[in-house]
């Protein structure tokens, strides 16, 4: 099917009498509501901050960690360089969304989910748009039942949906980055591509299984290295699509700039906050006429380093 139709059109002509994409974006089972947007869940504030060696940590209600005060010390640094930043990065988006693209794995949902927290934006993860859209459960289940082509089409038409909107934070599918339509989509807002060593990836994947991601599912053979390998080949096929996002977030430049090399000790928050420095960077470098303003931007940075 032709991706770029009319919402209620394409719901149709997918079988969908009850035009679930239309509910799925609008309404529907959601909590709570900005306009007549469907807010994600806000039990993301509490995977907010992730002490070091990744186990999620509530910020300042947290019973001391085995890491002790220095654990408890990082955290808070953490979530007050998180806010600080989301609040510059918050002026200068000026209301437009962000979308996160990357392998499969690379983090986008758990670090979009702690961006749109912070920042007081909607997070949507488009997989779950286009199951909701097709009204199947998973996105394994779709490419199952109908096909990987259906399933492009329908995330096509979710990115168009979603990219008349504003104030959000999506993290868009893996694959997302393949159709050149989709980057006529996200590039009404800001893009992001979170940059993860292959190793690490596969690492992530084989921990939690692959039964959710088609592309990596295997019947048989050690989770790691099926992972690594599926993951090499739709790299290598991908070529330089991720590269046309804005700003590249890359966890080994992270880490090195940390000072080591272990890509593994990076907090969600870490990835999310250099996200931010990254994104104010590129707008402040891509303003052609400063529509800001320097001196509305100085006192902007004024106030922030009061806060
Ligand atoms: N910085 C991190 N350190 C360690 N594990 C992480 C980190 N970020 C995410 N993970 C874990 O990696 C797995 C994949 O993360 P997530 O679902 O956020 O990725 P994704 O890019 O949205 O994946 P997909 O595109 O396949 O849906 C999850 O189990 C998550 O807990
Ligand atoms: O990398 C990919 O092509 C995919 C990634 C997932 O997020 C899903 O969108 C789907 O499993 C395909």
């Amino acid at each position: 099917m032709e991706a770029g139709v009319g919402l209620a059109l394409q719901s149709r002509a997918a079988g969908f009498g009850s035009d679930r994409r239309r509910s799925a974006l609008y309404g529907g089972e959601g909590r709570a509501r900005i306009g007549s947007l469907r807010v994600a869940e806000p039990a993301v504030a509490k995977a907010a901050v992730w002490a070091r060696g990744s186990k999620p940590v509530a910020p300042l209600r947290a019973k001391k960690s085995s890491g002790g005060h220095e654990t408890l010390h990082n955290s808070v640094d953490e979530a007050l360089l998180l806010k600080r930043k989301s609040e510059e990065v918050l002026f200068y988006l000026n209301g437009r969304c962000i979308y996160l693209v990357g392998m499969m794995g690379s983090g986008k949902s758990t670090v979009g989910k702690i961006m749109s927290e912070v920042l007081g934006y909607s997070f949507f993860d488009s997989d779950k748009l286009v199951e909701q859209a097709v009204g199947m459960p998973s996105v394994a289940q779709i490419f199952k039942v109908h096909s990987e082509a259906f399933f492009r089409d329908n995330e096509s038409s979710v990115l168009r949906d979603l990219s008349s909107m504003k104030r959000l934070v999506v993290a868009t599918g893996g694959g997302a980055v393949i159709r050149p339509v989709n980057w006529k989509y996200m590039k009404k807002g800001l893009s992001v591509w979170l940059d993860v060593p292959l190793d690490a990836l596969a690492r992530r994947i084989a921990k939690v299984g692959t039964a959710s991601r088609p592309l990596l599912d295997q019947p048989s053979g050690d989770p790691y290295t099926m992972a690594f390998s599926k993951l090499s080949m739709l790299a290598e096929q991908r070529g330089d699509a991720y590269a046309n996002a804005d700003v590249r977030v890359s966890l080994e430049e992270i880490a090195s700039k940390q000072g080591h090399d272990d890509v593994s000790k990076l907090t969600p928050t870490d990835i999310a906050i250099e996200s931010f420095h990254k994104i104010e960077n590129f707008v402040i470098e891509h303003t052609v006429d400063n529509p800001v303003g320097d001196s509305q931007a100085d006192s902007h940075a004024q106030r922030i380093q009061t806060l």
